[in-house]
C-alpha cells in the first residue's frame, strides 16, 4: 500500500543501550493508514525496542518519531496521553486483570475517553457497555461475559485482550509478540482475528512476530529487522520462507 496517509514515520531513530547495544540504528520506517506490518527478525534485533518508541514508552538517543501526526519524541503530559488513547496496544501475556470479569476488562478499553473510576460493570454508561459487548461478540466471547478472565484459556485471553483495545477506538494498533504464548492453531486463529478486525475498521498495525510463516500468512508487508537495523523491507508476497529465514542466519548474512 502505497497511496494512505502516513501513520508512523520514523527517520534515523537511534537507541543504544549501554556502550555497545545498538538496539535501534537509525530506523527510517514508514507505515501508511491501513497497512498490517509485520516486523520480524531474530531476539535482539531491536523489534520490541522500535515497537515502544511508537507510543512513547521509550525515548530515542536521536531521529525523528511522528505517529498519528504527533511528534513523539517531543511530546509529554496531556499530549502523549492523548496520543496513547489512539493507539492500542496488544501484549504478549495479554496483560488483563485475572480476578475481574470479561467485560470489565473490555470495559478498562475505554477508560481513556469515559472518566473513572469505575466499579462494577453497572456504572459504565449504557452504550459503552453496548459497545464492549459487540467487541466480546466480535471476538467470539459474548457467553463468556461474566466469567472471570483469568479463568479462561490463553487464546480466549488474547481475545479479550483485542477486544478491549478495540473498545479504546484506536487509529494504530501495535502488537508486541501478540500470539507467542500460544500453541500453533490457537496462534494462528488470534492473528486471523486480529488482522480481520484491523482490515474490517481499516485500522494501521505493526506487530512483532517470531513465527515467519504467520507473517507470511496474514500480514501485507515484512519490515526484517537484525542487530538494530532494517534489512529488508518488502510486501509480503514477494517474499518467502527461505529468504526469511536469511534474516536469522548467523553473520554475515545477506538476504538475496
Ligand atoms: N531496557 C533495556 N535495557 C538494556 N538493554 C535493553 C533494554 N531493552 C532492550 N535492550 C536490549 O536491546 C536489544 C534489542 O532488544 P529488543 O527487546 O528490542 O529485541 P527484540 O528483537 O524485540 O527481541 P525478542 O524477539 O527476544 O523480544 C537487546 O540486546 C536487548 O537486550
Amino acid at each position: 500500500m502505497t497511496g494512505g496517509l502516513p501513520v508512523v514515520e520514523t527517520r534515523g531513530l537511534v537507541k543504544t543501550f549501554g556502550d555497545d547495544v545498538h538496539a535501534c540504528a537509525s530506523i527510517d520506517l514508514t507505515v501508511r493508514q491501513g497497512e498490517i506490518v509485520a516486523l520480524l527478525g531474530p531476539s535482539g534485533s531491536g523489534k520490541s525496542t522500535l515497537l515502544r518508541h511508537l507510543n512513547g514508552l521509550t525515548r530515542p538517543d536521536s531521529g525523528d518519531i511522528r505517529v498519528l501526526g504527533v511528534d513523539v519524541v517531543t511530546a509529554k503530559g496531556a499530549a502523549l496521553r492523548a496520543l496513547r488513547r489512539r493507539v492500542g496496544v496488544v501484549f504478549q501475556q495479554f496483560n488483563l486483570v485475572g480476578r475481574l470479569t470479561v467485560m470489565e476488562n473490555v470495559l478498562n478499553g475505554a477508560l481513556g475517553r469515559v472518566r473513572g473510576p469505575r466499579y462494577g460493570i453497572v456504572t459504565w454508561p449504557k452504550s459503552v457497555r453496548v459497545e464492549a459487548f459487540e467487541h466480546l461478540d466480535r471476538v467470539g466471547l459474548a457467553d463468556r461475559a461474566y466469567q472471570r478472565a483469568g479463568s479462561l484459556s490463553g487464546g480466549q485471553q488474547q481475545r479479550v485482550a483485542i477486544a478491549r483495545a478495540l473498545l479504546q477506538r484506536p487509529e494504530l494498533v501495535l502488537a508486541d509478540e501478540p500470539v507467542a504464548s500460544l500453541d500453533p492453531e490457537t496462534a494462528a486463529s488470534v492473528m486471523d482475528l486480529l488482522v480481520r478486525v484491523c482490515r474490517e475498521d481499516g485500522l494501521t498495525m505493526v506487530c512483532t512476530l517470531h513465527q515467519i510463516e504467520l507473517a507470511l500468512q496474514w500480514t501485507r508487508r515484512v519490515v526484517g529487522l537484525r542487530r538494530g537495523e532494517v534489512r529488508l523491507d518488502e510486501p509480503t508476497g514477494a517474499l518467502d520462507a527461505v529468504r526469511l529465514r536469511g534474516l536469522y542466519l548467523s553473520d554475515p548474512v545477506t538476504v538475496p
